[in-house]
């Protein structure tokens, strides 16, 4: 079997603590499999791009390259996330495109190329993630590289009707056609992804899951939900109750129950509204006054972004707000935190936590729902609370669904968290629970993996006679959705249909 090359901006290097889902999930996956590591080093060379960088951890090689700060400004600050990320979230009235920028991503994503090429092998599997590098298979395979490569995105894919208004928006996602599969998170993601394809690609949709490029190459392409290391977090939620952090957390509480949220500082997380929508609970519940304290943990993300810095002066000013409004001499509603934590003493937090709020306008997946579901006390679980604009919201069905624009909704989901009865909180956690044991992030790699292994339709078109056999293949799409309608949104477990991994 071909080794596994992973190639993503951001990698988790050794030394490495920055809060981030990608790293996170795809550092879990090489530790099993083990492999070559490729992607940005976080470093900032004054000179130029291009410098690497190795270093060996167990079973992983991490090669790592410097970016100029130029390079760094077009394509990391610019393009990937003034244009992308926006985009992808669905938030056009803050995208910034400019073609300096766009060529900037252009050069640095050839660049990713040129020093990626040399060290591939013929038979290595090469998986590529996110918005960052959506060029790179395509400057790889004109540098003569002949490998498997597949593409996932871990962040949302809008509706087309967005995509298509992002100026060279053809010249960009035609790029995913030189992948062999492109994954997504979700079935709908994958939906408006085939709806891009047919009304603005110049594609065909041959078959759910079998794609046409306006060159004639076939790729596939599948919803993958990401996973956490479920049996990990239950570990370490379970031991970190009696570390310091978590101890001192929990003495601080003087019997009062904690709600928390946990997300980098990003506005596609809905945290001004997260933080209107607990003052809303504080208004319309009187009675419950006192009764829970709110910890909002949110690490500086992107600071050198305009949007970034507005957000934090922005939650700023509304934890300071509705402190002034509702704090009494001894309780504090809202504890606000800008500082990273580790797995160790997140999980205790969570842990302790009776509500778990998950609430963004637009988000790929989101991990800390997973994580919070697992980290759990099965006696005594806590609720979560998700907004159905997450990934996650469609295989936890055990959770509230909150708006995050329905404050009232946020108020009275919080007050129905506080007094549901311990069964139905059981009950609500358990069949997430069961999921996330058997969905877990080995089953996301190995699910992908498979795929991407058996993606062999021919470039040119040639083996379109196998098109039948293996459409629906690696995305589950001939499966019924396994069921549930809560609050009147229709929430599907993820793709049954995906061969058990093997
Ligand atoms: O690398 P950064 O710019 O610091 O940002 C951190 C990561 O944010 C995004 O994470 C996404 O991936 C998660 C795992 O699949 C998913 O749960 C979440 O919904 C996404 O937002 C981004 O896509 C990554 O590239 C970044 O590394
Ligand atoms: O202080 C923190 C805050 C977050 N995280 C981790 O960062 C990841 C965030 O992933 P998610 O998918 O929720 O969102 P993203 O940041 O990737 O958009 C999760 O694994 C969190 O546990 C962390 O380790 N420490």
């Amino acid at each position: 079997m071909g080794r596994l090359v992973v190639v993503s901006n951001r990698v988790a290097l050794p030394d490495e603590s920055r809060a981030g889902g990608l790293a996170i999930a795809l550092l879990d996956s090489l530790r099993e499999e083990g492999g070559l590591w490729f992607g940005w080093s976080g470093k900032i060379d004054p000179d130029a791009s291009g410098r690497l960088h190795e270093q060996q951890d167990g079973n992983i090689r991490f090669v790592t390259m410097d970016l100029s700060a130029q390079d760094h400004e077009d394509y990391y600050n610019g393009f990937a996330n003034r244009t992308l990320w926006p985009l992808l979230h669905f938030r056009m009235d803050l995208v910034d495109y400019n073609r300096e920028t766009y060529e900037g991503y252009q050069c640095v994503n050839a660049l990713f190329a040129g020093k990626l090429a040399p060290l591939l092998q013929p038979d290595d599997i090469v998986w590529i993630h996110d918005y960052h590098l959506i060029p790179l298979a395509k400057l790889l395979r004109e540098r003569g590289v002949r490998c498997r490569m597949g593409f996932f995105l871990h962040v949302p894919m809008p509706s087309s009707d967005l995509l298509a208004a992002l100026p060279s928006h053809q010249r960009l996602f035609e790029g995913l056609s030189s992948y062999d599969l492109v994954g997504f998170q979700t079935e709908r993601d994958l939906e408006r992804f085939q709806d891009y394809v047919r009304l603005f690609g110049r594609g065909r949709v041959l078959d759910r899951g079998v794609l046409e490029a306006p060159n004639g190459r076939r790729f596939h392409a599948g919803a993958f939900p990401i996973g956490i290391d479920t049996a990990r977090i239950a570990e370490l939620a379970a031991d970190a109750v009696t570390k310091s952090g978590v101890e001192r957390l929990a003495e601080s509480m003087s019997g009062r129950a904690l709600a928390i949220g946990v997300d980098r500082l990003d506005y596609s997380k809905g945290l001004p509204e997260r933080f209107k929508g607990f003052a809303n609970y504080l208004q319309r519940y009187p009675q419950q006054r006192g009764q829970l304290t709110f910890l909002q943990i949110a690490p500086v993300s992107r600071g050198d972004v305009t949007e970034y810095q507005q957000l934090r002066e922005e939650l700023e000013r509304l934890a300071g707000h509705i402190n002034g409004r509702y704090a009494e001499p001894d309780w504090t509603p809202v504890r606000y935190v800008n500082r990273n934590y580790p797995h160790a003493t997140l999980t205790g937090f969570y842990r302790m936590a009776r509500v778990g709020l998950v609430t963004p306008l637009r988000d790929g997946m989101n991990l800390v729902a997973k994580e919070y579901v697992a980290a759990q006390n099965p006696d005594d679980p806590g609720v979560l609370l998700i907004s159905p604009f997450a990934g996650a919201a469609r295989e936890l069905d055990g959770a509230l669904l909150v708006n995050p624009y329905d404050l009232d909704g946020a108020g009275d989901a919080i007050a129905q968290a506080m007094t549901m009865p311990v069964e139905e909180r059981r009950e609500r956690w358990k069949s997430m629970f069961d999921h996330l044991s058997t969905h877990d992030i080995t089953y996301w790699r190995r699910s992908y993996l498979k795929a991407l292994r058996e993606a062999d339709l021919a470039a040119d078109g040639a083996g379109a006679d196998r098109l039948d056999a293996v459409a629906g293949n690696g995305n589950g799409a001939t499966r019924a959705p396994l069921r549930e309608r809560r609050s009147g949104i229709e929430r599907r477990h993820p793709p049954s249909a995906i061969p058990p991994p093997g």
